[in-house]
Parts: C-alpha cells; sequence; structure tokens
C-alpha cells in the first residue's frame, strides 16, 4: 500500500501583535497566518514508530526528541514516518508546529483521533492543523478560520540563520500593543497591502537587534520592488508580497544570488475538506 502523504505548509504570520503576557511568560498573540503552497512533506506508512528525515534541511534536525516522533505520540499512534525537510529550522515558518500538525492530519486519515490540546506540542500547532487563513489569538490556541485570500505571489526568504522563538520573545521590549484592526473581506493584493500597512510584527525589532542580517533581507526584498515585505513569526525568514508570479520568479532568482535561501510561491488556498 503506497503511503499517506501530508504537506506541511510554510507558515506565515502576514502580521502579529503581542497585546499581553500569561503569568507563565507564554505570550498573547492576534496574527493574521496563512499558508504558502510549498512546505514539508511528511509520508505515513502503518508500522511501529519510526522517524527517517531527508531533503535538503535534514542536516542537525533531531531524530530522536523530533516533533513528528512527539505528534504521534500525543496522539497514541504508532507510525512509519519519512519527513521530507524542505524549509529551514528555526525560521518562523512553522517548522517543527507544521510537521506536527502533519503528523496528526495524517494519523486522522489513518483512524488515530486528534488529540485534544495539540498545543502542546507547539503554539502554532492548532493553526497547523487546519493550514487555511486564519487570524490566531490566544498564545495560538484561539484559531478563528478567515475567507480563503487570492493566490497572491509570494517570496520567501532565509539568511541561513536558525533564530530560536524563545530568545526572540525574551528580547521583545514592548508586550502590550493593541490587537489587529478588524479584518475586512481581502478580495486581492491592494486590500491585504492596505490593511497591512495599519499592521505590525511586533517580533521584528527584537529579531532585528539580534540578527541585524534581517534588516538587509528585508532591503533587498523591497529591492526587487516587492509591494510588501515583513518579517515572519520570531524569524528570521521574510517574505515579499508581489503582483505576479514573474515577478516573484524574478526576485527569487535575485535575492538568491546573496547566498539566501529563496522561493517564489504563493498564498495557498484552504484545503479541501476530507
Ligand atoms: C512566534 C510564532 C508565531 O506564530 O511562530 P514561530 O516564529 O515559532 O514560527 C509562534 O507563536 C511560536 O510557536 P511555536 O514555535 O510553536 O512555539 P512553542 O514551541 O510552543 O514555544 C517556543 C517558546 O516561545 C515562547 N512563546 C511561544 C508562543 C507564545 N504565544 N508565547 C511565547 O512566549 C515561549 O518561550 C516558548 O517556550
Ligand atoms: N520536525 C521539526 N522541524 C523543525 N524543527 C524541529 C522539528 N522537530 C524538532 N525541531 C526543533 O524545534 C526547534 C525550532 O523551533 P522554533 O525556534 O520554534 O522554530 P520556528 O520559528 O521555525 O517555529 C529547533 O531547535 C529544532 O531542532
Amino acid at each position: 500500500m503506497p503511503p499517506l502523504v501530508e504537506l506541511a505548509r510554510a507558515k506565515l504570520n502576514l502580521a502579529l501583535h503581542v497585546t499581553g503576557r500569561r503569568p507563565d511568560g507564554y505570550h498573547l498573540l492576534d496574527s493574521l497566518v496563512v499558508f504558502a503552497s510549498i512546505g514539508d512533506v511528511i509520508a505515513l506508512s502503518p508500522g511501529p514508530l519510526s522517524l527517517r528525515i531527508d531533503g535538503p534541511f535534514a542536516a542537525g534536525l533531531p531524530t530522536d526528541d523530533n516533533l513528528c516522533l512527539r505528534a504521534a505520540r500525543l496522539a497514541g499512534a504508532g507510525a512509519d514516518l519519512v519527513l521530507t525537510k524542505n524549509l529551514p529550522v528555526a525560521s518562523g515558518i512553522g517548522g517543527g508546529s507544521a510537521d506536527a500538525a502533519a503528523v496528526l492530519r495524517g494519523l486522522a486519515r489513518m483512524g488515530h483521533a486528534v488529540p485534544e490540546n495539540p498545543e502542546r506540542l507547539g503554539a502554532d500547532v492548532p493553526v497547523c492543523l487546519g493550514s487555511g487563513p486564519a487570524r490566531m489569538q490566544g498564545v495560538g490556541e484561539i484559531v478563528t478560520p478567515l475567507p480563503a485570500l487570492p493566490a497572491i505571489a509570494v517570496v520567501l526568504v532565509n539568511p541561513g540563520i536558525a533564530l530560536s522563538t524563545p530568545r526572540v520573545f525574551a528580547a521583545t521590549e514592548r508586550r502590550d500593543h493593541p490587537g489587529l484592526p478588524d479584518i475586512p473581506r481581502l478580495a486581492g493584493l491592494g486590500d491585504l497591502i492596505g490593511w497591512l500597512a495599519e499592521t505590525r510584527n511586533d517580533l521584528e525589532p527584537a529579531a532585528l537587534s539580534i540578527a541585524p542580517v534581517i534588516g538587509r533581507v528585508l532591503d533587498g526584498l523591497r529591492a526587487t520592488n516587492a509591494a510588501f515585505a515583513r518579517m515572519s513569526g520570531s524569524g528570521a525568514t521574510c517574505f515579499g508580497l508581489y503582483e505576479t508570479p514573474e515577478q516573484a520568479r524574478i526576485a527569487a532568482a535575485a535575492l538568491k544570488q546573496h547566498g539566501w535561501w529563496a522561493v517564489a510561491t504563493e498564498l495557498a488556498p484552504p484545503p479541501a475538506p476530507r
């Protein structure tokens, strides 16, 4: 029987406001989250729990304490897992959380119930489970699905540095920003950019202070005529939005000249219900 295959789409925080902090130190967030068409790939076959990792970013990833295995253990399920790691690690685009959510989706297709507290695996796991446009609030556990966005062309760029999420949160100075403005129906790139102009990524200043190269990535995106550029999550991956897929392809090729990981893709529609 061929393995079940799940795509762990790259997550993008188009806007990310830090609105408070819980007594346990976790931050309250208000974020517009969307997913790109590219991602890691997870193949699941029946069998005892095991994990093999291949792909361009396999090196250095733990095989024992991997979030894919932790997801299967939380679901109480065995499976033979193969992770093809296409996305940079510790990079603000979901990574381990997207992989864990994809494993839970695959296991659900094999008949295993999705655990009740998937956020225990990572704050981004609940939003990554749905893998469609959503407003994410609380520490990540409140997910409100949003209508589909158009397939806007996007370029993702990572300068090749892993940035630790806890370190970026710890270096964030202001934690009491207002939440996102209401999210209207976003029918095209113009609507989206107009709305994004009223928003921020509140983790960007701290990430920039730890890794100034992020500033050069954002300048690089703007120099390729991105209609909008910002960092995703806790960084260091940044995204640029473009008028056309052709512009995005040309921009990605130019940004690779810096030795950075750069890929042209588009905002993905929500997955069809199964
Ligand atoms: C910042 C965000 C925005 O979407 O994305 P990434 O940059 O990781 O992609 C997420 O909130 C990250 O989610 P995730 O990467 O799953 O985080 P977790 O593993 O649960 O948490 C890692 C650490 O980040 C801090 N953390 C995480 C989430 C949150 N709401 N407040 C926090 O303070 C905590 O120090 C925690 O120990
Ligand atoms: N399947 C996985 N994919 C990516 N990272 C993983 C995975 N499993 C465990 N990890 C660990 O999780 C950490 C990445 O976490 P984090 O800094 O939150 O990244 P991101 O910002 O990409 O969400 C890394 O230290 C990595 O070793």
